[in-house]
């Protein structure tokens, strides 16, 4: 199995809330995230999290809005690199979230984060999406998709 590129995106409104959308199919349905998905053939992970954003949300954002926060990185069976997602924050959006095929949207206090029915990593991460620090995470699942061990590191650049 190859290695995915994907993109994730977080909209923010008011300063402290996130919008997440509720999966509503696919792979881990029922669990809230940003927005995002693989990227394609000779597409720039921007564009990438500007055009998954518009599918699954209907809200439109500019390239040039959009402030890279890091990567996060997913290895299954503890070795294999499976999953690298380029993570986004946007402030600057045209339209309302609507639902979609793919994905429910509603807003949440960054203080109040469904995190029982978020990705297991989301927890370890997510307070750098809110005060908007750049960072890289990189998580290791067993056969069985449970965490087993990450290390996520703020980075400082002058
Ligand atoms: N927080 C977190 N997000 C993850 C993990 N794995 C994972 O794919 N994601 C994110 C990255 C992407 O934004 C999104 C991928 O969802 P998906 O694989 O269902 O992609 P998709 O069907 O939307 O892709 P596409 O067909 O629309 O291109 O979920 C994970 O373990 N933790």
């Amino acid at each position: 199995m190859t290695m995915l590129e994907q993109t994730l995106i977080f909209i923010k409104r008011d300063g402290d809330e996130i919008l997440l959308g509720l999966k509503l199919r696919g792979f881990e349905i029922g669990k809230w995230n940003g927005y995002g998905g693989k990227m394609e053939i000779g597409e720039l992970p921007a564009e990438c999290a500007k055009r998954e954003l518009f599918e699954e949300s209907g809200l439109v954002v500019e390239v040039a809005d959009l402030k890279y926060l890091g990567i996060l990185k997913f290895y299954r069976s503890e070795k294999i690199l499976d999953r690298l997602v380029h993570l986004y924050v946007c402030s600057v959006y045209k339209g309302y979230p609507r639902t979609t095929e793919e994905m429910k949207p509603k807003w949440f206090s960054s203080e109040a984060l469904p995190f029982k029915e978020m990705w297991e990593d989301c927890a370890h991460w997510i307070e750098f999406v809110v005060k908007e620090i750049k960072f890289t995470g990189t998580f290791y699942s067993d056969n069985m998709n449970n965490l087993v061990n990450y290390c996520v590191e703020a980075i400082y650049l002058n």
